[in-house]
């Protein structure tokens, strides 16, 4: 039997997503979490939906690192019969968030790619050092398996340079790289995709401004299935509100705090990063709390919501303009799929647009992809949930079921 299934390994800054597929037919037999790594509190939810488990299991208690939480999520498929020492198992896939301009596709891991990977911590300290340790625990499992890193900025390569690029001297920028990489690019590519699927058109024929919303958030312009403007830059930091992230602002801010607050470098990172977005402007960065806030009366909950709303307006406006015809608006990831008040008042007054919501459709609650504006609507309004796990895993068995080169190489080695 040839080996036909894909571990995808999702890791965040104080989290680990995975599914394990079977890539025959996409099928997942396992899927979970582990969230609070690194606090007294951890948390591992497991959902076997095939081998010998039975139900979803939880285990609570320190998960002291990406390491342990990688070997506790290797224990919990073990006891499902889906071990990672599975014959079946034919590669195992990584989210990799800051690829650089150097990967614009899926790329088997090798030590000069890890290398790589290293080199642009600093432009993404959140995410590629999570990323980094995911890959050293899988390959130390499984070092026969070929690892595939699969980039948030790849589909952002095709950016026109007047929209990568900052208006700051071009020989600095130059000689640190300085430009804008984007991200969530798997989440783009394939929302962008299943849109036009949705709207019954191919994609080279349709424009759609595609806005993820999870916990990071960021917006992009797709012009017949190619990325032509997103929000996020250098680093993951530009663009929307976020849950703990600024967004936009004027960069003089950091030298401002530095010079008058005595704030450190790290200091204002840290601010910028962790202590801003919707929990820096009222204490909670889920939605759901906010919206419950909100119904309470909460003052500084509400402002949050307008100003979360009010950049992504801006956001759907100038992407608007850099697309000139527009066929839909999408929303996906947590906030994007769930929470319809945030799609109601980001459309709302855009009605000369095109842009309006059937307030009973968008109430619809659904895991499938639907169109939420009105059958007459000029610009379709749509929810399509997002599945960053299927499209790397697919990525990542099309790379390596290509077969081995003439040296024995996974294909793309
Ligand atoms: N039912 C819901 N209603 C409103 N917001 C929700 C709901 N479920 C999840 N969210 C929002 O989605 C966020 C998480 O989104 P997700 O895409 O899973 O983020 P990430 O992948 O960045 O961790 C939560 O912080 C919360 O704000
Ligand atoms: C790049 C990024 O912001 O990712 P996440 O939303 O997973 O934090
Ligand atoms: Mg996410």
């Amino acid at each position: 039997m040839t080996a036909s299934r894909v571990l995808v390994l999702n890791s965040g800054s104080s989290s680990v997503k995975y599914q394990l597929l079977d890539m025959r037919d996409g099928s997942r037999l396992a899927v979970g979490l582990v969230e609070r790594i690194g606090e007294e509190t951890s948390r591992l939810v497991h959902t076997p939906l095939a081998g010998d488990g039975a139900g979803k299991r939880e285990r609570t208690g320190p998960i002291a690192d990406h390491a342990a939480a990688l070997k506790a999520v290797a224990e919990e498929l073990t006891h499902d019969g889906l071990g990672l020492d599975s014959p079946e198992l034919a590669a195992i896939g990584h989210r990799v968030v800051h690829g650089g301009l150097k990967f614009t596709a899926p790329t088997v891991i090798t030590d000069e790619v890890m290398a790589e990977i290293e080199r642009l911590v600093p432009v993404a300290p959140l995410h590629n050092p999570a990323n980094i340790t995911g890959i050293r625990t899988a390959q130390a499992l499984r070092p026969d398996l070929p690892q595939v890193a699969v980039f948030d900025t790849a589909f952002h390569t095709t950016m026109p340079e007047y929209a990568a690029r900052y208006a700051i001297d071009v020989e600095t920028a130059d000689a640190h790289r300085i430009r804008r990489y984007g991200f969530h690019g798997t989440s783009h590519a394939y929302v962008s995709r299943k849109a036009a699927e949705l709207l019954g058109r191919a994609p080279e024929d349709v424009n759609v401004i595609v806005l993820h919303l999870g916990n990071g958030a960021s917006a992009s312009a797709v012009a017949g299935g190619r990325c032509v403007d997103t929000s996020m830059g250098l680093t993951p930091l530009e663009g929307l509100v976020m849950g703990t992230r600024s967004g936009d602002i004027d960069p003089a801010v950091t030298f401002h705090l530095k010079r008058v607050a005595g704030m450190s470098e790290d200091d204002v990172d840290v601010l910028l990063n962790k202590k801003s977005g919707l929990v820096g402007l009222c204490g909670d960065n889920d939605m759901r709390e906010i919206r419950r806030r909100i119904d309470e009366g909460d003052r500084s909950a509400r402002l949050a919501f307008e100003i979360y709303v009010h950049r992504l307006k801006k956001y759907i406006g100038a992407y608007y303009a850099v697309l000139g015809r527009v066929d839909a608006v999408v929303f996906t990831a947590g906030v994007g799929e769930n929470a319809a008040p945030v799609r109601e008042a980001a459309v709302a007054g855009l009605e000369e647009l095109g842009l309006v919501v059937d307030t009973d459709l968008n109430a619809v609650r659904s895991d499938e992809p639907r169109i939420v504006s009105p059958d007459h609507a000029r610009v379709a309004v749509a929810v399509v949930p997002t599945d960053e796990e299927l499209e790397i895993a697919r990525q990542t068995f099309a790379l390596v079921d290509a077969g081995p080169d003439d040296a024995g190489r996974p294909a793309g080695a």
